[in-house]
């Protein structure tokens, strides 16, 4: 069975059979059998084990995020010239859900994901995550108070997707947001229509470019970061120096030889890749030949792991070449736009005749009618 169908199947599982079937899948995947819901005795135990210097770093850092995304949103748009109005208005989404990666609990990725979301304004967040021996992740937990999100399930996988989609066991929400593994992946392109999604944040990448300049530790390092968050995730190393070429010998990375920097950046343009780091003298210079990647981090204090964590810059990144086509999540993804037109009597006079023409041309009778009554 391929993994459409086997993601489908779960997905119409859950869509049909509801609290049984997530109560199956979760006992499956994540052996767990319990309640879904967090309760706010779990948060407040949660908020009494974590040490006061591990709450020091989570809130500096939930300050670095907020500052760098506070000012993303550019205002309303709305333009009046010649008594018309024409613009674009923005809204929060009215409810959302976030799914954070649980097993292997990635609690720095829901500040990632809810900072920016409260920066938007929306109001309804649910937050889904798998449980680690019964447990959500208490720095997941932590950080969820610190965001004022109060509706916390245990679950993970394709069956918390199809649960925020469907409304098993909660309100559906309007759109889903969140990385995850293949499965979580597929299950977010399966449920968009019925809800939007942000994008496919699957497993995590790394495409290193390096010159003769480059710290050879610094390479090794930075490439097995990524590696890191398991074997799905992928690590490349292009290099125009011969010697680093020979010297960087890591299992699972893949490594190309290129005359210039240039020709490497080229190369990475066609691998779309979620974080491209830059270690060459000068990068700046460059910057204006990348087409195609989630996140640039350049210089020798731009390390990936540097970004994942306190950069403040957002971690939740585009893979599998969806660089070509998709972002970094921003604030303005949490955010519908919504075209306004108010025209003057003069403007509709001045172009009514091209507007009754197209209706003569698509046949459209009342679109006609409607028009010329104005006239
Ligand atoms: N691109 C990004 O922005 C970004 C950010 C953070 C993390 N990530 C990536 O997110 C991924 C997180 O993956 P993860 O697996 O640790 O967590 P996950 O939460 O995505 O997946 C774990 C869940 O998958 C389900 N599952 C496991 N095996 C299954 C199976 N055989 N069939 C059906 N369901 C199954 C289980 O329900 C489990 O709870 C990593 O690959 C990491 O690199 C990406
Ligand atoms: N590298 C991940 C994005 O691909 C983000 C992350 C979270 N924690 C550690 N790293
Ligand atoms: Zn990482």
């Amino acid at each position: 069975m391929d993994i459409y169908e086997y993601v489908s199947n779960i997905i119409s599982d859950v869509r049909i059979n509801g609290i049984d079937a997530l109560k199956r899948y979760s006992e499956a995947f994540d052996n767990y059998s319990g309640g879904f819901t967090v309760t706010d005795d779990e948060i407040e135990d949660a908020d009494k084990s974590i040490k006061p210097g591990e709450k020091d770093a989570i809130k500096n850092i939930y300050e670095r995020i907020y500052e760098y995304h506070k000012n993303q949103f550019e205002g309303q748009k709305i333009n009046i010239k010649n008594g018309s109005i024409y613009g674009i208005i923005y809204r929060p989404i009215d409810r959302i859900g976030l799914y954070v990666p649980g097993k292997r609990a990635l609690p720095s990725t829901l500040m990632m994901l809810g900072i920016p979301a409260r920066i938007a304004g929306v109001k309804s967040i649910v937050l889904c995550t798998a449980p680690e021996n019964g447990n959500v992740n208490k720095y997941t937990l932590y950080i969820a108070r610190l965001l004022g999100i109060r509706e916390i399930y245990k679950i993970g996988g394709v069956q918390a997707i199809a649960a925020m989609a469907y409304g098993i066991s909660m309100k559906p929400v309007d759109k889903i947001f969140g990385p995850g593994n293949k499965y979580v992946n597929e299950a977010k392109r399966q449920v968009f229509g019925i809800t939007g999604i942000d994008g496919l944040y699957g497993p995590s990448e790394i495409c290193l470019i390096a010159d003769d300049s480059a710290n050879i530790n610094y390479i090794k390092n930075d490439l097995l970061s990524q590696l890191e968050h398991g074997e799905a995730s992928s690590a490349y190393l292009i290099t125009n120096s011969l010697r680093i070429y020979n010297e960087v010998k890591l299992e699972n990375v893949k490594k190309y030889y290129k005359e210039t920097v240039e020709e490497s950046i080229e190369l990475a343009n066609e691998i779309a890749p979620e974080h491209l780091e830059l270690l060459v003298n000068d990068p700046l210079k460059y910057l204006n030949i990348i087409r195609n990647a989630g996140a640039v981090y350049m210089g020798e204090y731009g390390p990936v792991p540097a970004g994942d964590y306190f950069l403040g810059v957002n971690h939740v990144l585009p893979t599998g070449s969806s660089a070509r086509f998709s972002s970094v999540l921003t604030v303005y993804d949490f955010m519908k736009r919504i075209s306004v037109a108010m025209p003057s009597k003069y403007d509709f006079l001045s172009a009514v005749d091209s507007g009754l023409k197209l209706a003569s041309i698509e046949n459209m009778k009342m679109h006609y009618k409607s028009m010329e009554a104005r006239i």
